[in-house]
């Protein structure tokens, strides 16, 4: 349990006054009554990427880089299909920049002018294997975002702070300014949005309540964020500073739960976050998880099975449910495109498998 602690940060705001924004006692924040999780295949489409953050060991430079073919991308896929997947998840570098000439030859070559264009076949190619797409390419513009949105379930971008910090800097850095206006834009486009905070890259607890309280103001505005990752910065080649503190992890999930409104999910993701210790805080969410591929992203950390997230439901007394890669409450209603919409009622394997996950919540 929580212990004496009290969780607030303490907000400077303007008028010199100091106002206690997130404050949270043990009183607010309870553990979930369910955990729901969804199936699916992590692709890739392409290693380069115009950032250099300083954790990720993800992004290849340009002579290195790889992009996925039609091909590849189509196999991945119906090894998914196979395994019952409902969700293809394409997460990949930023936007590449024009360092990546061989990236954008090999683009031309296949008929695309930018990464969005063929993200746009890419998608294509998932539904037509029976998953649906839940793209998170990081920072987009809205005429990029509006190139994909009708072709995606939900779409994603992890704001990770709000504070400028180290772990982004460099020639080319990732701003908070860009990453909250592509969550803004997602607002404006009807598009169900999945963001979060990576935490232990040298923010302060001050700027973890800031971020939370940014992404709940975008919410109210908008309405359209489904789902909040409180994700540890984990250990790899690049990144040696460690992860946070479990305690640290357990003031931010707390204060995300508090600090946000109850129809968004507090994921905690199974592979990085020791999510057993969690749950009190609020987790109900353990993310996507694949029986298929890597997490490309943190490789090292391989995802539990799911006879493991079964026995993390069962000692903690709740069901285990399945969902798809967009939230029941958007799933019936202007949120989605016909495309994405038809999908899920056709009757085909797809459909019907989307549908028995729907139904069996
Ligand atoms: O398998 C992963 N899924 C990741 N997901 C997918 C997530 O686990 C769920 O599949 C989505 O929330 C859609 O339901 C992300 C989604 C985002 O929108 C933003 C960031 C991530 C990060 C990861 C990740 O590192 N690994
Ligand atoms: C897919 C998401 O994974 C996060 N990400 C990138 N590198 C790491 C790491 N070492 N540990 C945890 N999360 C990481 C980024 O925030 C990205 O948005
Ligand atoms: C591989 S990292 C995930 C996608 C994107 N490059 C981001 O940082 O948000
Ligand atoms: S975290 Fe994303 S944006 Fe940062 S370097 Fe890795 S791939 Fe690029």
């Amino acid at each position: 349990m929580f212990g004496a602690a009290d969780y607030g940060v303490d907000i400077q705001v303007d008028d010199g006054d100091t106002e206690r924004l997130l404050s949270v006692t043990p009183d607010d924040v309870s553990a979930a009554e369910s955990l729901s999780f969804c199936r699916n295949v992590f692709v890739p489409l392409t290693t380069a990427c115009r950032y250099t953050c300083t954790y990720c060991t993800y992004y290849e430079p340009p002579g290195q880089a790889s992009l996925l073919s039609p091909a590849e991308i189509r196999d991945i896929c119906e090894r998914g299909a196979d395994a019952g997947c409902t969700e293809a998840l394409f997460t990949f570098g930023d936007d590449p920049d024009d360092r990546y000439e061989r990236i954008h030859g090999q683009l031309a070559e296949w008929g695309h002018d930018s990464i969005h264009d063929y993200l746009r076949e890419a998608c294509d190619i998932a539904l037509d294997c029976g998953l649906l797409p839940h793209s998170n390419p990081g920072d987009q513009t809205r005429e990029q975002m509006g190139r994909v949105a009708d072709l995606n379930a939900s779409v994603g971008v992890m704001l990770e702070t709000t504070a400028e910090v180290r772990a982004h800097g460099g020639p080319r850095a990732k701003e908070p300014g860009q990453r909250l206006a592509t969550i803004a834009t997602a607002g404006e486009l009807g598009v169900p949005f999945t963001t979060g905070i990576l935490v232990g890259i040298g923010e302060t607890a001050r700027d973890r309540a800031e971020s939370i309280l940014a992404i709940r103001e975008l919410h109210e505005r908008y309405g359209h964020i489904q789902e909040i990752i409180v994700q540890p910065v984990s250990n790899n080649d690049r990144w040696q500073q460690g992860s946070p503190e479990l305690e640290t992890l357990r003031r931010a999930t707390a204060m995300a739960r508090a600090g946000l409104p109850a129809e968004i999910s507090v994921q905690s993701p199974p592979n990085l976050a020791p999510v057993r210790e969690l749950l009190d805080c609020g987790v109900d969410d353990l993310g996507g998880v694949s029986p298929v591929t890597d997490d490309h992203v943190n490789p090292d950390y391989a995802w539990p099975a799911l006879r493991e997230l079964e026995n993390i439901a069962e000692e903690a007394g709740v069901p285990l449910e399945e969902r798809l890669p967009v939230q029941d409450r958007y799933a019936a209603s202007e949120w989605l495109s016909p495309r994405i919409q038809s999908a899920i009622e056709a009757d085909s394997e797809a459909g019907r498998r989307y549908r028995r996950v729907l139904e069996s919540v």
